[in-house]
């Protein structure tokens, strides 16, 4: 007989669920004005990189939608290091905003973790500052009243939304970058998870043999097609995060290639579309955060 998932992964559908949690917040962005408070999302973006003037409109473009205010600081690349810390200080003063990013990366000359660690860790809207990491460590089982990553956050209700059940499930997770793979393993492992994490490197001496093993792959490598359909088990789940640019050979042209190989999709039980997968929701996720740090400063979120 063949498995019911044979020939056709099932798509989960990043754009439709980010659609949904994007309706959920404007209901609760409304609730908040009704007591006189709207969140305000701020960016700060260096330079004029293509790719990062588009991610940095996208998220602004969001918060249109969802009823947030948008808050920009754009320096030049030339900025220096005391100017994007002036930056920094501007919006952890500023009452409008009530989370914020630094657009990553930030230019050669500027230290980034020095920068990242100086954003109120109230404020973090990526859930990326280190005392936004020690929190997810430390605090044991039940909520974590603080901003969590956005990505990793993003995978989990993605999964969730689609009736996956992640407690008991063997997840591995490929590439251990601070934004995905390390962090998600926290989030994962966490009881009210219960997820079991392995997470795999370029120093892993048998990747293939690890995501075999799998019911749940987290590819956030970003080396395209490094998932072939003969490394995963039939019926897991896939999760493309990784995002490189590549040049098509066919076309010519530039486009966005992600960790998962063609054929994946005939092997798999549900797979997550990149572009339209883990991205979008990304972008809610962070929009939550921004609306859940102006939630517990006015007392709505225990
Ligand atoms: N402080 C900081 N926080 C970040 O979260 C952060 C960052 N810096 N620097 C760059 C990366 C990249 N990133 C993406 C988020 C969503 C999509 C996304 O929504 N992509 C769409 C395609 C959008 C398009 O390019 O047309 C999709 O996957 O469907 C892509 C990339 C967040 N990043």
């Amino acid at each position: 007989m063949r498995a019911p998932w044979a020939g056709s992964a099932q798509v989960l559908d990043g754009t439709a669920t980010a659609a949904a949690i994007k309706a959920e917040l404007a209901q609760r962005v409304r609730a908040l004005g009704e007591r006189g408070v709207r969140p305000g999302l701020g960016t700060i973006l260096v330079g004029e990189d293509p790719g990062s003037v588009r991610y940095v409109a996208g998220k602004h473009t969001d918060c249109t939608e969802v009823g947030i205010t948008s808050i920009r600081e754009d320096l030049p690349a030339s900025a220096t290091q005391a100017e994007v810390v002036a930056a920094i200080d501007r919006l952890n003063a500023d009452p409008a905003c009530t989370g914020y990013i630094v657009q990553l990366p930030l230019p050669a000359g500027v230290d980034a973790s020095a920068v990242l660690e100086r954003i109120d860790p109230d404020k973090d809207a990526d859930g990326l500052h280190p005392t936004n990491l020690g929190r997810l460590v430390l605090r044991g089982s039940g909520p974590i009243d603080s901003p969590l990553p956005c990505t990793p956050r993003g995978c989990i209700e993605l999964m969730t939304r689609h009736g996956i059940d992640l407690a008991g499930a063997n997840v591995c997770v490929v590439g251990r970058g601070v934004t995905v793979g390390r962090s998600i393993g926290l989030l994962l492992g966490r009881k009210e998870v219960n997820a079991t994490v392995d997470v795999c490197h370029t120093g892993t001496a048998d990747l293939a043999g690890h995501v075999r093993r799998a019911d749940i792959v987290i590819s956030a490598a970003g080396s395209p097609g490094i998932i072939t359909a003969e490394m995963v088990a039939p019926g897991a789940v896939v999760l493309d995060v990784g995002v490189s640019r590549v040049v098509d050979p066919d076309t010519g042209k530039a486009r966005i290639a992600g960790d998962v190989a063609d054929g994946v999709d005939e092997v798999a039980s549900w797979l997550s579309p990149n572009p339209g997968g883990v991205g979008p929701m990304t972008r809610a996720l962070l929009l939550a955060n921004v609306v859940e740090a102006a939630e517990r400063a006015t007392g709505i979120r225990a």
